[in-house]
């Protein structure tokens, strides 16, 4: 159970709340709403003033407890992807960012969290952009390379029934950790973990056909995208049947890391 307590009102559209023991910042602008907690400068709820449902999935038993990772949304793997080291997909989505601008206009919003070392520099930053779409663009600043996946978890209505369009033919399966011919257009019907490379500017479709909607994700200075779908294998903070309603498509650099000062983004719109 998610306990939410109304901490301060920041501007008329933002606020600060608690959900359980994680701060998080909450926007309520007629273009829609969006919750972002600042553990992991964590975007775990979108939803244009025009879409019925969330644009991206949360898990129902999300804990929201400080120093573990929330499981939906859009958690940023920084600054190394996977279990390289511990904890896996790096630290940043275990830490504690901060607010450090906000802008508010009639058609958009934009909001920017940065995270810092323990000597106060800056490690890293995300802008989000909220208007009838949804740009996140990270910068990093950190003198050595970093990796980065911008991990977002799509809302679906049921994974036997959409399908991931645009995608190259050739990926990674990091299950059988090996690379493999597979079709451009994938429909999901068991546990999928792909690696794919991508060009600089690449868009990728998730056609549901039961909420009648596409989301379109366009990755920007991106090196891969990451699908994922745990299906059945058991998945921190996740009902058995979770899977059902959620898709993973990423957008990531791991092959070629960022250098000081370069930015990724994620588009995320709806049609
Ligand atoms: O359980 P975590 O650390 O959030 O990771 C979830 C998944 O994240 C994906 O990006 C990886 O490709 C998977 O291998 C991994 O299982």
């Amino acid at each position: 159970m998610t306990t939410i307590t109304f901490l301060k009102q920041i501007t008329p559209e933002l606020s600060l709340q608690q959900y359980n023991e994680i701060p998080v910042i909450a926007l309520d602008h007629h273009i829609g709403k969006a919750f972002i907690s600042l553990q992991g400068a964590h975007l775990f709820s979108w939803q244009p003033k025009a879409q019925q449902k969330d644009v991206l999935w949360l898990s129902e038993i999300e804990p929201f407890t400080l120093g573990n990772p929330i499981r939906g949304g859009v958690p940023l793997c920084y600054p190394w992807f996977g279990g390289k080291q511990n904890p896996a997909h790096g630290y940043a989505r275990n830490t504690l960012w901060k607010l450090t601008d906000y802008q508010i206009e009639t058609q958009k919003v934009q909001l920017e969290f940065c995270l810092f070392s323990e000597n106060h520099l800056i490690e890293a930053k995300i802008n989000m952009e909220f208007y009838e779409d949804c740009k996140l663009t990270f910068t990093h600043y950190g003198q050595d390379p970093a990796e980065i996946a911008l991990h977002s978890y799509f809302n679906i209505a049921d994974i036997e029934n959409i399908e991931v369009s645009g995608l190259p033919t050739s990926c990674f399966n990091s299950l059988i950790q090996q690379q493999e011919t597979v079709p451009s257009t994938r429909k999901i019907a068991e546990n999928v973990d792909c690696i794919y490379k991508i060009a600089t500017l690449e868009t990728h479709q998730i056609n549901d056909a039961i909420l009648n909607r596409c989301i379109e994700i366009t990755h920007k200075n991106a090196t891969e995208t990451v699908l994922w779908n745990p299906w059945h294998k058991e998945t921190s903070s996740m009902n058995k049947e979770s899977y059902k309603t959620m898709v993973c498509v990423e957008t990531a650099r791991i092959s070629q890391k960022l250098s000081q000062g370069e930015k990724v983004s994620t588009i995320i719109s709806v049609k």
